[in-house]
């Protein structure tokens, strides 16, 4: 159920940002907008009392009236203009909430992330803001203005009204608040059912994402997953379509009880006014024009309140993301790391929710050292290394780096000495400079960016292309993008690693779509360019492996064996086992290439 709490937290978010700019206006549009409803009540009744009781000969009297109704249309004019002025306001507040919106995501814990509940409070904090003026929090700023605009004409009118005859008012105030109570059963209704329809949403989200998304249409197509795809999709949108039908059914049965209210509500003022003492013309006319301007200022009054009581629910969805996860550095002014000379890991076991991925791990790494990790599929060799980037947090055990814990460190600062490749890493579709350097284009060392093209062996690639470092990766943003090969991808990405010069290394099959060629470079360059710093590799090419003075083999989440090759290759029956394996695989592959 909504909150005022909510209430007042989205209009304190929406005042944060230009206040000064926005109070002006509103207040301007709410004296323009009284003006406005006055002189539509006053107008008509005025034109009847001019001809009349002319006060001024013929034509001046029409000239007069002219010149009022020309200041009342102007008056129209001006007040949608501040009004749209008002409605570009919330517009823009979408539009300040992104950074903090993604801000506040990246600073969550990757588990909060990765977890089901924080997706579905993303994606309700999502739908929340990216509706605009329509749906979520835009509506709830935009209605509560509405209503607060329309209450003051209101008040302006029933003045008016008020000094022909004061039970008007309260007749068209009664009818108004019976449609208002009726409305506010449709309201407890949806915020009492939202929480199912969030869900479904969610879900829903998921699979439209893929149906619509660019790069799943390969799948798609090639393994025919339409059918599957398609057949999820339409459980869940008969599920929103069946949600659907029964707000509908509920909000019907409210307009059709609102509709009755309001024509009693009307016949009952009539006869009030034919029961009512001889007015004269002037006065039947004000009656009439506010009884009339009155209802419809009402009516949007109770659609304002309503849509505001609606919305209240996408509220407390963006206050749930807010308080949903706890930031990263709960501490702050954490010391900064100048730079990681050492990295420890002491007993550390972690788990997700009952299963348990990583068991009593303990390895140390200092500058200069390199360590490289095999073992089958699935061993935990990549959620191994999430932790010791930071990640996850352990459930057990201890990480120091250069001898403190790592939470007593800054997160930026280690994010700053850490260079990771990942498997699944992505690669923007910016220029190549700037997914080499990964900062705005001014702040790129374009030297240091062709530096790192020539170690990896891309360079003479990149300058036969028609704008060089400055050619877009892939055609979302511009259509002479270019697409790269696996290969070249790797490539790319570890001369991302190498520019950012960090302590720490990591890279998680770096070669994986590398011909053996340049696979052979790759670890050529990688040992040499990095031979002072911290570098983890992980492999399952073990033939590229075997110079790595420290090799660690995983399997079920464990630590089995650490050494040297020749020593694993003694001591390490798994070890030998995968060696032989591959051995054997390599073998078998010359054998037939000699055949
Ligand atoms: N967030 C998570 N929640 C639950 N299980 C997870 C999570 N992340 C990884 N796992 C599981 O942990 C195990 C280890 O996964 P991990 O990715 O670390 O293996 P890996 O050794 O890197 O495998 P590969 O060589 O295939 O890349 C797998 O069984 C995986 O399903």
């Amino acid at each position: 159920m909504h909150s005022y709490g909510d209430w007042t937290y989205i209009m304190r978010l929406f005042g944060k940002q230009r206040r000064a700019a926005k109070i002006l206006l509103f207040l301007i549009d709410c004296v323009v907008g009284a003006a406005y409803a006055g002189f539509v009540v006053s107008f008509p009744a005025l034109v009847v009392h001019l001809i009349q009781q002319p006060i001024l000969p013929g034509l001046s009297t029409v000239l007069v009236i002219l010149a009022i109704a020309l200041v009342g249309y102007g008056l129209n004019i001006l007040d949608t203009h501040l009004q749209d002025g008002l409605t570009q306001f919330t517009f823009d507040f979408r539009f300040d909430y992104i950074p903090v919106f993604s801000g506040l995501i990246f600073n969550w814990r990757q588990a909060d992330i990765d977890s089901v509940q924080g997706k579905a409070v993303i994606d309700q904090a999502y739908e929340a803001i990216y509706n605009g003026g329509n749906d979520g929090i835009g509506a709830v700023v935009d209605n509560t203005l509405q209503a607060v605009r329309t209450s003051i004409q209101v008040i302006t009118v029933a003045l008016v009204l008020g000094y022909f005859n004061p039970w008007l008012i309260l007749i068209v105030a009664a009818i108004n608040l019976v449609e208002y109570a009726l409305q506010r059963i449709a309201n407890a209704w949806f915020a009492k059912h939202k929480q199912e329809e969030n869900q479904i949403a969610s879900y829903q989200s998921y699979f439209t994402r893929m149906l619509m998304k660019r790069s799943s249409g390969k799948d798609i197509r090639l393994f025919n997953l339409f059918p599957l795809l398609h057949q999820h999709f339409t459980v869940l949108a008969d599920g929103i379509v069946a949600w659907q039908q029964r707000y509908t059914r509920v909000t019907t049965l409210v307009g059709g009880l609102q509709v009755a209210v309001n024509a009693l509500g009307i016949l009952g003022t009539l006869l009030f006014l034919i029961q009512s003492q001889t007015v004269s013309i002037e006065n039947i006319i004000v009656f009439i024009t506010a009884m009339q301007v009155l209802n419809a200022r009402f009516t949007t009054i109770r659609q304002a309140l309503s849509e505001v009581g609606r919305n209240l629910s996408y509220a407390a969805n963006f206050r749930s993301f807010l308080g949903y996860a706890q930031p990263l550095e709960p501490t702050p002014n954490l010391p900064a790391i100048d730079q990681i000379q050492s990295v420890r890991l002491q007993d550390v076991s972690f788990a997700v929710g009952s299963a348990t991925l990583l068991y009593h791990v303990s390895l140390a790494l200092a500058a200069g050292q390199s360590l490289a990790i095999v073992g089958e599929n699935g061993a935990g060799k990549t959620t191994l290394i999430k932790l010791i980037c930071g990640l996850y947090p352990p459930t057990a055990g201890n990480i120091t780096i250069n001898g403190q814990p790592r939470t007593a460190w800054s997160t930026a600062s280690l994010r700053d000495r850490i260079a990771v490749e990942f498997q699944d890493d992505i690669l923007l579709h910016f220029t190549i400079a700037e997914n080499i350097a990964l900062v705005v284009p001014e702040k790129i060392d374009y030297d240091r960016v062709d530096r790192m093209l020539q170690e990896v062996g891309m360079l003479d690639f990149v300058q036969h292309l028609s704008h060089g470092v400055r050619t877009m990766i892939g055609n979302e943003l511009d259509p002479d993008g270019i697409s790269l090969s696996g290969g070249q991808k790797e490539e790319l990405l570890f001369a991302r690693v190498l520019y950012k010069d960090a302590d720490l290394n990591i890279l998680d099959e770096p070669t994986a779509a590398l011909d053996p060629l340049a696979e052979k470079q790759f670890y050529a360059l990688a040992s040499a360019k990095l031979k002072d710093k911290m570098v983890i590799f992980i492999s399952h090419r073990l033939g590229s492996l075997t110079v790595q003075s420290q090799i660690m083999v995983m399997k079920d989440g464990r630590i089995i064996g650490l050494g040297s090759h020749a020593e694993l290759l003694a001591s390490c029956a798994y070890y030998r086992q995968l060696w032989e394996a591959q051995k054997t695989l390599y073998a078998a592959g010359d054998q037939n290439e000699e055949n």
